[in-house]
């Protein structure tokens, strides 16, 4: 029923004699999954270090550097390695702060499969491992002008410490009240285009001849604060979002008519005329799509503001017998600077290596990774981790206890 030990620790140039340069001056780790060995690599040599990835393709005899997407792991003295379901590696982190230890490296996830197929390329994707869950994101979408931003902002006053919102990136000039940062991260097309295609962005559209887009970050940096995060985005990015790994609940803002919409939009004021003409005329092609295409869970029509706000809360469960405290934020994993792992089942075993640290089963702790959800381009949530008992003979449960 056990496996073996599945750390790959080796001299890869001895193994991989065909003459090809590996680039990597510090700490290597290889890993087979079918006809491909993916090697994973840190060039520790300088005060930063960074990873990389190779990949050699036995069949045809050929490395092949991939495109990698998603943030990596930063700042380590190595790392070790684990092939989990033949679609990613776990990637532990020596040295790393608790926060920041736990990597997955996606090399054929159905994220990474449809990257490739998009790109033509080799594709693998980067998602860092979190404890625990999250509570479901908010995508709240509608027609420009229809109340989003009223009713989110009536939302986050009224439970400041449950909610935090998605701050999305935008090429359009901000308007004379908002701030960079808080409404949205204002930037250039170039710079915006070329995180896109780094796979930094969970979601991106145009939208009204301006490009809008939900970073990775601006989500999860909400979710690890233990607040449920809301989104405002047009029907496209909602389509996205559904189509990704993201798990979330979409709620439709539908407006009364197109002249009340049009109306509101003129009483913002925060549009020119043309800009307004343009806004209705993807207004109506957007109603339709938010009505009949199946992406959203919820449709609320915003006619009276305070009662569309008490459906929208309702729907939320914040009918008063909720508790309005945030979770938690997800603690992160204290593991041993120096380690090897092992995996048994869904159960990874990680040992201290450091000379000298006595029992090395003190240090030892259990990750299991059966509940993973989640993944790239986001984080990889429904990691356990458990300490294993020095000594066995103790109360707990086979000498393995829950971190809390
Ligand atoms: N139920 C309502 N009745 C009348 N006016 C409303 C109602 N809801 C919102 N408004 C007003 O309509 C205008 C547009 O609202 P808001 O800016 O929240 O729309 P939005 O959907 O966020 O638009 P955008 O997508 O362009 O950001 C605001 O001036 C707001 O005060
Ligand atoms: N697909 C995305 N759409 C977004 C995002 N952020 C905002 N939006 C939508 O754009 C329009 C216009 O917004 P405005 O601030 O210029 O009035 C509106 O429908 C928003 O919902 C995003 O990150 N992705």
């Amino acid at each position: 029923m056990g496996e073996a030990p599945v750390i790959y620790v080796e001299n890869l140039k001895d193994r991989f004699s065909d003459g090809f340069n590996l680039r990597f001056k510090g700490f290597e780790t290889s890993i087979d999954v079918g006809d491909k060995t993916f090697v994973i690599g840190s060039n520790n040599n300088d005060s930063i270090s960074s990873i990389e990835v190779q990949i050699y393709d036995k069949s045809k005899g050929k490395w092949v550097i991939p495109t990698v997407l998603g943030t990596e792991p930063k700042r380590y003295e190595g790392h070790s390695a684990i092939l989990l379901n033949e679609d990613r590696i776990m990637v532990i982190t020596w040295g790393s702060t608790p926060d920041d230890c736990i990597w997955f490296l996606e090399v054929d996830t159905e994220y990474v499969k449809q990257q490739k197929k998009a790109s033509g390329t080799e594709v693998v994707a980067w998602s860092k491992g979190v404890r625990g869950d999250a509570e479901k994101p908010v995508v709240i979408s509608g027609p420009s002008g229809v109340g989003k931003g009223t009713l989110i902002n009536m939302l986050m006053k009224e439970f400041p410490t449950m909610f935090g919102f998605s701050v999305s990136h935008t090429t359009r000039a901000p308007r004379s009240m908002e701030k960079n940062g808080v409404h949205y991260h204002f930037t250039e097309r170039s710079i915006m285009e070329k995180d896109i295609k780094d796979g930094k962005f969970l979601e991106f559209a145009s939208v009204h001849g301006n490009l809008y887009g939900t970073s990775t970050e601006a989500v999860e940096a909400v979710a690890d604060s233990g607040k449920r995060c809301i989104l405002d985005i047009d029907v496209q990015g909602a389509k996205s979002v559904r189509a990704s790994s993201l798990d979330a609940v979409f709620i439709f803002i539908s407006p009364p008519s197109v002249a009340k919409l049009e109306e509101r939009l003129h009483l913002r004021g925060t549009e020119t005329q043309e800009q307004i003409q343009k806004r209705l005329r993807n207004a109506k092609a957007e109603i339709e799509q938010g009505k009949s295409s199946g992406i959203f869970d919820h449709i609320l029509c915003n006619d009276h503001l305070e009662k569309c706000y008490d459906d929208l809360k309702k729907l939320l469960g914040l009918d008063g017998t909720t508790s309005t405290n945030p979770k938690p934020s997800s603690k992160g994993i204290n593991l041993p600077s120096k380690h090897a792992a092992s995996k048994i089942n869904n159960k990874i075993l990680i040992k201290s290596e450091t000379p000298g640290s006595g029992n090395p089963s003190k240090n030892s702790i259990v990750l299991d990774v059966s509940l993973l959800k989640g993944g790239a381009p986001s984080r990889t949530r429904g990691l356990n981790v458990y300490a294993v008992d020095p000594n066995p003979f103790s109360d707990s449960l086979n000498g393995i206890h829950k971190l809390s």
